[in-house]
């Protein structure tokens, strides 16, 4: 963009910023697992909803999970502007006022709330309205800058939708969308640190205190590791509760042992193997796999074992 007088920094222009800019600044990518397991979340419960206020509600979790992503980029132009993975996103790059973003993000906060609320139940409603404050002001303004632990607390956040769609069906929260909710958070941090693991230059760069800028490489790989551990009993919990079925359970098995192999290769890595991807580059990648295999089978599960 060519720069304008009207500029009254780099990452103030004004101009009407495109709807593109607009849907960007959802995340969409991210989001699409977010709204999946919302959505399995949605399937899995009990009871019965209409297949409109369902869809009303699916829609609720993704405008409410796209307002948190505005707010958290209005909030991180600066940081976004100094990251390559991120420079090109609508704020630093210029192509959208700050301000739009706000507006953006509050708006869409406020209207997937209330309309969360009127098509469903004011209990999935305040989950969802929980889950937006605690990623733009637990995550995001809070822990992100001050701690190497930002991920494992503020990521609650992203543990929540499985329990928003749940409650959205039955009114209330019981054992398996909490299990669920378990097994997201103690899923977080193996996903993103084997990721901070091939960007970590990045954080550095931008003065975020993420776990390998912080504590090293090590200590980076030994928590993975730890955190799979208990990422596996929270995996395997729903089937020693017998809150699911036989697919659930073999899904789980399988999908982490896996996970936990992937884990231990990223533990063990010591020196760089240029000929093949990285074992954290592997993790990650499966991790995204892995949580949708996961819930897609506590869906099928469910429906047929009716
Ligand atoms: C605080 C917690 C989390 C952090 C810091 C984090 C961070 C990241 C980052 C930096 C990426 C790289 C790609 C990008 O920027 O678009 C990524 C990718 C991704 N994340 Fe996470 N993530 C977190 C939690 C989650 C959760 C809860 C989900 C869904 C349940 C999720 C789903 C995904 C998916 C699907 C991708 C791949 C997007 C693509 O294909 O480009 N993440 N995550
Ligand atoms: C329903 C609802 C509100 C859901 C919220 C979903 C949620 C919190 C997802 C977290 C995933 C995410 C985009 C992390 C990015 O972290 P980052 O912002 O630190 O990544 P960045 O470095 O790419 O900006």
């Amino acid at each position: 963009m060519a720069s304008s007088p009207f500029l009254t920094g780099v990452h103030t222009p004004v101009l009407p910023a495109h709807w593109r800019d607009f849907v960007a600044l959802t995340k969409p990518r991210v989001m699409t697992l977010v709204v999946f397991t919302g959505l399995c979340g949605l399937l899995a419960a009990p009871g019965h909803i209409h297949p409109v206020l369902a869809f009303t509600a699916i829609l609720c979790i993704a405008l409410g999970a796209g307002a948190a992503a505005s707010l958290n980029q209005w909030w991180e132009a600066d940081i976004d502007a100094k990251m390559k993975r991120t420079a090109s996103r609508p704020l630093p790059a210029g192509r959208m006022d700050r301000q739009a973003a706000l507006h953006f993000g509050v708006g869409l906060s406020f209207f997937s709330v209330i309309l969360m609320g009127m098509a469903t139940n004011w209990l999935a409603s305040a989950v969802l309205a929980v889950s937006i404050l605690f990623y733009v002001f637990v995550y995001t303004i809070w822990l992100k800058p001050r701690t190497a632990q930002n991920i494992v607390i503020g990521g609650a956040a992203g543990a929540f939708p499985p329990v928003i769609g749940w409650a959205a069906v039955t009114g209330d929260v019981s054992a398996l969308p909490i299990a669920l909710f378990m097994l997201i958070f103690f899923w977080t941090p193996p996903h993103f640190w084997a990721l901070a693991l091939f960007v970590k230059t990045d954080y550095a760069a931008a003065g975020i205190p993420m776990l390998p800028v912080v504590s090293g490489e090590v200590a980076t790989r030994r928590q993975i590791w730890f955190y799979t551990a208990i990422m596996a009993v929270a995996a395997l919990a729903p089937v020693l509760l017998n809150l699911t079925g036989v697919i659930y359970g073999t899904t789980a098995l399988l999908g982490t042992a896996l996970f936990a192999l992937f884990a231990f290769q990223v533990y063990r890595r010591r020196e760089s193997d240029p000929a093949r991807m990285k074992p954290e580059k592997r993790l990650f990648k499966y991790s995204i796999l892995y949580l949708f295999l996961l819930f897609g089978a506590v869906v099928v599960d469910r429906w047929l074992l009716a």
